[in-house]
């Protein structure tokens, strides 16, 4: 409630600032850059913030914005909405191509990359005879709506303040969609969410070429705006400056771009009046001062500026707890698919092998897993389960052999598409969005059942498909035990809950077959008996389960089928009762290589059991 009326009095001081008779025609002006600087940081809050692409040459593409439009209305003289279609259009190509080549390099390649095609398209602008060489263009016409047009500081402000607006708006909804979280997962779960059928390579392209669309919006209207262009405001110094405003203003909200726009233009504009009014200097010694204010705020604040307000805005409203909000509302379940019947092999791995150059890590390992079934592969450390799970999921290339799923080979396919024919899983370490509500997280694995895109998403018309996951991913919660946390940010529950959301997580992938790393690791009693009821409860419904696990006792009781490894070989197979008492495997365990393998007990367990 407080949030909206915040919300509804920043939009009405927008909307009367102007029609106010002693508003100074420097405000509106000054207004009229933050919008249009604001426009652009909006991009960078989703491609860098959200995203962690770094791109220094996001002002080249306002200049091809500017110029496009420039062009067509001066020299061709079309209107400028012609000029808006045809500057989105060269953006939005240029960007695709651009973007699929720079954004398959990383670390610091990928600023390299960005700053190698700001500096080559600021001095393209700068050498074409058809674009004014370092002259620019001038006469441009103003914007007209209705016939009116817009030459005045004061009528464009309105459309650059609405342009501000919807791009807010659309950008909000589109991180709050499912091709949003599969964005958000971008910067430090890739990994993961390529193991859920999410093409991390597509998405970066996507925010790349949103982004840059949205700086070519802002190129357009200040080319109208200025009524002339040239190639300085398109240079590499601008996409530093606008880099600096994302991070200042906090590159991770939405809001950041708009007070990192607002905070930098205003800050270097009283800087530049303070030097030359009192201090009687002149030059641009505002950009040193305002080079060491930012050094200082980011030593105090990494994040940016937004989150210190958007937490005192908390604490004075103080905010809804997570624990009190109600659970998405029923929906229609989502599509699911076909299960195999009871006792059908769903996983069949044969004679796999990979070598790490002269280390054999798995040695023709060969077993199967049937539907309704719990297997146990097991083996001291080092052994090679992680590398043979690793083998199954796609994640890593096998050397020779081969695994079917379903009776079709996936040996050699990516983990996305292993993912989408019905296999899910956990890892070894958990691997969450600590940032995200457990809900969205789970949401994130089901990310294949459902099909809302960006436009979608931007537009709020996904708004059925998006009740449809959420209440999926609700439902996979209750049924692991978390419905009490579904708002809770994943990060804060302790690790045996984050490793059962994990297990929520790949439920709702609708797998065939799951494919647990450990998923006992960390956990206390209680919540091993938990988990151990809720794996029992998936093997009635007939889910097939292959399970790397160092607890024996855990194993021993819930396995069907053991599989034990050892320096990357096949020790033994069967039931648990059998290879528990089989002389090769009590060796390789009390042999004492692991510690942590505790065969005594579950022995004990196993006896206490039959009894
Ligand atoms: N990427 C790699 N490069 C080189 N060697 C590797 C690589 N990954 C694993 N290995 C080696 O392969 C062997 C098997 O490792 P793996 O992690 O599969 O064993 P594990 O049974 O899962 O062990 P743990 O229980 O400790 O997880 C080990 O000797 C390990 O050092």
């Amino acid at each position: 409630m407080a949030r909206r009326l915040l919300l509804g009095g920043f939009l009405l001081l927008l909307a009367v600032l102007p029609q106010v008779p002693g508003t100074p025609e420097f405000w509106i002006t000054q207004l009229n850059y933050i919008g249009l600087a604001s426009l652009v940081v909006l991009g960078l809050v989703l491609l860098t913030g959200v995203g962690g692409l770094t791109s220094f040459g996001q002002a080249a593409f306002v200049g091809i914005g500017a110029y496009a439009s420039a062009w067509m209305t001066v020299q061709i003289g079309l209107s400028p909405w012609l000029g808006l279609v045809a500057g989105l259009a060269a953006t939005a190509l240029l960007a695709f191509v651009l973007g699929a080549i720079t954004l398959r390099l990383s670390g610091h390649y990928l600023p390299l990359g960005t700053i190698a095609w700001g500096l080559s398209l600021y001095y393209l602008f700068g050498n074409m005879e058809s674009l004014g060489k370092h002259d620019g263009i001038a006469g441009i016409a103003p914007i007209s709506l209705f016939g009116m047009p817009m030459a005045a500081g004061r009528d464009i402000y309105y459309l650059i303040w609405i342009a501000v607006l919807l791009a807010l708006w659309g950008t909000h909804n589109l991180l709050d969609s499912r091709p949003g979280r599969a964005i958000r997962a971008l910067k430090s779960g890739a990994g993961m969410a390529e193991s859920f059928g999410i093409n991390t390579a597509r998405y970066k392209v996507v925010i790349f070429v949103y982004a840059a669309l949205l700086a070519s919006v802002s190129g357009w209207l200040y080319a109208h705006m200025q009524r002339a262009v040239s190639p300085s405001p398109f240079g590499l110094n601008h996409g530093i400056e606008y880099l600096f405003m994302a991070v200042v203003g906090g590159a991770g909200s939405v809001w950041g771009a708009l007070l990192g726009s607002a905070l930098v233009l205003t800050l270097k504009d009283q800087i530049q009046t303070v030097m030359t009014h009192m201090l009687d200097l002149t030059g641009n010694f505002e950009m040193i001062v305002f080079g060491v204010l930012v050094v200082i705020a980011l030593q105090y604040a990494r994040d940016g500026l937004w989150p210190f307000l958007a937490a005192g805005w908390q604490r004075v409203t103080g905010g809804a707890g997570a624990r009190g909000r109600a659970a998405p509302p029923e929906a229609p379940a989502l599509p699911a698919r076909a299960r195999p019947v009871a006792g059908e092999l769903v996983l069949a791995v044969d004679a796999v092998r990979k070598t790490f150059g002269g280390l054999v890590a798995v040695n023709d390992i060969s077993f199967g897993v049937r539907a309704g079934e719990i297997v146990g592969l097991i083996g001291p450390n080092g052994a090679g389960k992680s590398t043979t799970f690793n083998l199954i999921t796609g994640v890593l290339p096998a050397t020779s052999g081969g695994v079917h799923f379903r009776g079709e080979s996936i040996l050699g396919l990516p983990a996305r598409a292993i993912s989408a024919r019905g296999v899910g899983r956990t890892f070894q370490h958990v691997q969450l969005l600590p940032g995200m509500s457990v809900l969205e997280n789970v949401a994130l694995g089901a990310h294949l059942r459902a099909n809302a895109g960006v436009v979608r998403g931007a537009l709020r018309a996904d708004r059925a498909d998006e009740a449809r996951l959420l209440h999926e991913a609700a439902t996979q919660l209750r049924r692991v035990g978390l419905g009490e946390y579904l708002y809770e940010q994943a990060g804060n529950l302790a690790l045996g809950q984050q490793r059962i959301l994990e297990i929520a997580r790949a439920l709702a992938a609708d797998p065939v077959l799951l494919l647990l790393d450990e998923p006992a690791a960390g956990l206390r009693y209680k919540e091993k008996q938990a988990l151990a009821a809720v794996l029992s409860q998936l093997r009635t419904e007939g889910m097939s389960i292959l399970l790397v696990e160092h607890d024996m006792d855990f194993v021993m009781r819930l396995t069907n089928h053991l599989v034990v490894m050892d320096f990357g070989t096949k020790l033994a197979e069967g039931p648990p009762a059998e290879v528990q008492a089989n002389p090769a495997v009590l060796e390789a365990y009390l042999g004492g290589i692991d510690d942590d393998l505790d065969v005594a007990p579950a022995q004990a367990a196993a006896k206490e059991e039959r009894a």
